[in-house]
This record gives C-alpha cells, sequence and structure tokens, in this order.
C-alpha cells in the first residue's frame, strides 16, 4: 500500500487518531453538514441525485435518504511534485454511504482507496470538492503494530479515554463493553506483544470504539493476516455494527471474497469512483470486468 503522503499522515508511531486530532481549522459554517476542511467549493451540496438510486435497503425499508454517514462530493486529489508538477490523485469522487452499515472501498492498486480514506478521516484535505463524515470518526491502520502500544490490552484501549475525565469505574465498563464488541474481552490483562495480528487489529478497533466513534475508516486490515484471522476481523466489525446500530465502517480491501460481509461497496478505478451501490450487484459488475479483461488478454 503506498503511505506516502505530502501532507499530514502522523509519522510517530505512538500516534493514535482521535475525533479531536483529526479536527482541522477553516470548518465552513455556511453548509451545515460540512464537517471538516473545505477547498475550492464549486457546487453546493445537494442531498439528492443520481447516487440515491442505487442504494442498498435494510431491512426491507427505503434508507433514509438524509441518513448519511459518510459522504464525498466531487472530491479530487492532486500532488505536486517537486518539479511543480501537479499529479491528479483522486477525480470528481462522490458517494454517499448510509449509518449504520458496513461498506467496502475496492479497486486496482494504486486507485486512490487509501487517498480517499485519508480524505474522509481529515487527514488530507481535498484539491476540490468536499466531504461530510459524521464524528465522532477513528481510521484503523492497516498494520496493528501502528496503533496498539500500550503493554496491556486494557491499558491501550483505555489510552484514548485520559481526556474524557471519567471515573475508574466508567473506564472500566467502557473498555469492557469495546472489548466485548469485538470478542476480546478474556484477554483484558494480556501483554500486547503476545497478541497474533488479527487479536492486535480488534484491539485496535475496540479502540476505536471505545471513544463512540460513530464512524470508522478501516484500512486494508486484514492484508497481512492470514484466512482465519482475516474473517475474525471483519466478523468482529459486522457483529460491533449489528450491536452498537449507529457505527458505521467504511472498509478498503482489494480482497473480492469480503464483499460478503458487506451491505453496500464503493468501487474505483484510476483515481475515479466508477461504481457505488449494493454490495453483490458491485460484486457481479467487478467479476463481469474481470472476465472481460481476462479474454482480452487471453485472445
Ligand atoms: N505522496 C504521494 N506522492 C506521489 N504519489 C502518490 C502519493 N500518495 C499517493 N500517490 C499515488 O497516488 C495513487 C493512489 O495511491 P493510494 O495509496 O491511494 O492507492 P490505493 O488504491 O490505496 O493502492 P493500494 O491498493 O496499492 O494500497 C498511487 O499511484 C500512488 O502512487
Amino acid at each position: 500500500m503506498t503511505e506516502a503522503s505530502p501532507l499530514s499522515t502522523p509519522a510517530d508511531p505512538n500516534f493514535r487518531l482521535t475525533s479531536d486530532v483529526l479536527d482541522l481549522p477553516n470548518k465552513n459554517t455556511s453548509y451545515p453538514l460540512l464537517v471538516f476542511h473545505v477547498m475550492n467549493i464549486h457546487t453546493p451540496f445537494c442531498t439528492s441525485g443520481p447516487l440515491h438510486s442505487n442504494l442498498p435497503t435494510r431491512n426491507n425499508n427505503v434508507v433514509d435518504a438524509q441518513n448519511f454517514a459518510i459522504e464525498s462530493h466531487r472530491v479530487s486529489y492532486s500532488i505536486n511534485t517537486e518539479k511543480g508538477k501537479l499529479i491528479p490523485i483522486l477525480k470528481d469522487c462522490s458517494l454517499k454511504i448510509p449509518s449504520g452499515q458496513f461498506w467496502m472501498l475496492l479497486g486496482p492498486n494504486g486507485c486512490g482507496k487509501s487517498t480517499l480514506l485519508k480524505i474522509l478521516a481529515g487527514l488530507l484535505c481535498p484539491t476540490d470538492g468536499f466531504v461530510h463524515v459524521e464524528k465522532p470518526r477513528s481510521f484503523v491502520f492497516q498494520n496493528p503494530d501502528h496503533q496498539v502500544v500500550m503493554p496491556t490490552v486494557e491499558a491501550d484501549v483505555a489510552f484514548g479515554l485520559g481526556r474524557f475525565n471519567l471515573t475508574d469505574e466508567e473506564t472500566k465498563l467502557r473498555v469492557a463493553k469495546a472489548l466485548t464488541a469485538v470478542g476480546m474481552y478474556d484477554y483484558l490483562q494480556r501483554p500486547v506483544q503476545t497478541l497474533s495480528g488479527g487479536q492486535k487489529q480488534r484491539v485496535a478497533i475496540a479502540g476505536a470504539l471505545v471513544e463512540e466513534c460513530k464512524v470508522l475508516l478501516l484500512d486494508e486490515l486484514t492484508t497481512f493476516l492470514d484466512q482465519s484471522d482475516q474473517i475474525g476481523v471483519i466478523k468482529a466489525v459486522k457483529k460491533t455494527l449489528n450491536s452498537c446500530g449507529d457505527v458505521t465502517a467504511l472498509w478498503v480491501t482489494h480482497r473480492l471474497e469480503e464483499m460478503k460481509y458487506a451491505d453496500g461497496a464503493v468501487y474505483m478505478e484510476d483515481g475515479r469512483v466508477v461504481m457505488h451501490g449494493e454490495a453483490s450487484t458491485i460484486m457481479d459488475s467487478i467479476e463481469a470486468r474481470k472476465a472481460s479483461y481476462t479474454k482480452a488478454i487471453n485472445s
């Protein structure tokens, strides 16, 4: 995965992303849905339009058109090289993800998935367009060693609660709830270095949940995991969403088999969102694209 960025990805391995850290200046108060930094707004935000047409339903009810936890509207992102050349990375990316759902962001290597996720997390500012993401929001990194940093599971999950002025009892309750949600409560006192990769990922997710985040942004969490850990982490996220009700997750992956756990999906190619909607429909389209690509190279 491309990690480099010309802007503000924190380099400190002890850094844990929190909603406060993610707050950027220059909030645009004239657009109520805007949550963080906006540059060069050319098009007013609208909550209706073609993107609504293909959205999945939950419990057979049409999703409330206003009830989106994550939105990006015509987001573009370019970087300036040292020679002054402007390289476009994201082009006009729009998406809407209903609250409480589990969505995946897929696409070939280098198509811009991580860049878009970092923009949704507030780690990068779009060059153009704007985003709305419910808060608090948390970003979970691909490599859990970059954010599971305290000596024990309990201390690690409690780490982000220091700034909330909670009693010991309240802290313990919140840590227990978050660890239970990801199936890791039995590991409360375990030293973190004795955990498997998948267990560390779940602890990292609990570290996000303990702060009662509304949006989880998850960047290729299963890259370094074997198949059983991979499925374990996905199921933990699914279960969390089911039990918390109002948490929304966007999961970046390049593994098509993970799609069966998703409510919806966004598919990108070459810096653009090319498909966006119900998971099985997107899955079928990706399979069809793959088949026609294979046919083309075999003919
Ligand atoms: N700071 C940077 N400088 C130069 N190019 C960059 C920078 N950040 C990203 N890119 C380029 O932008 C494109 C998108 O990168 P990104 O990491 O978002 O893709 P991705 O879809 O997440 O890829 P992967 O699936 O391989 O992780 C890539 O071509 C990458 O090389």
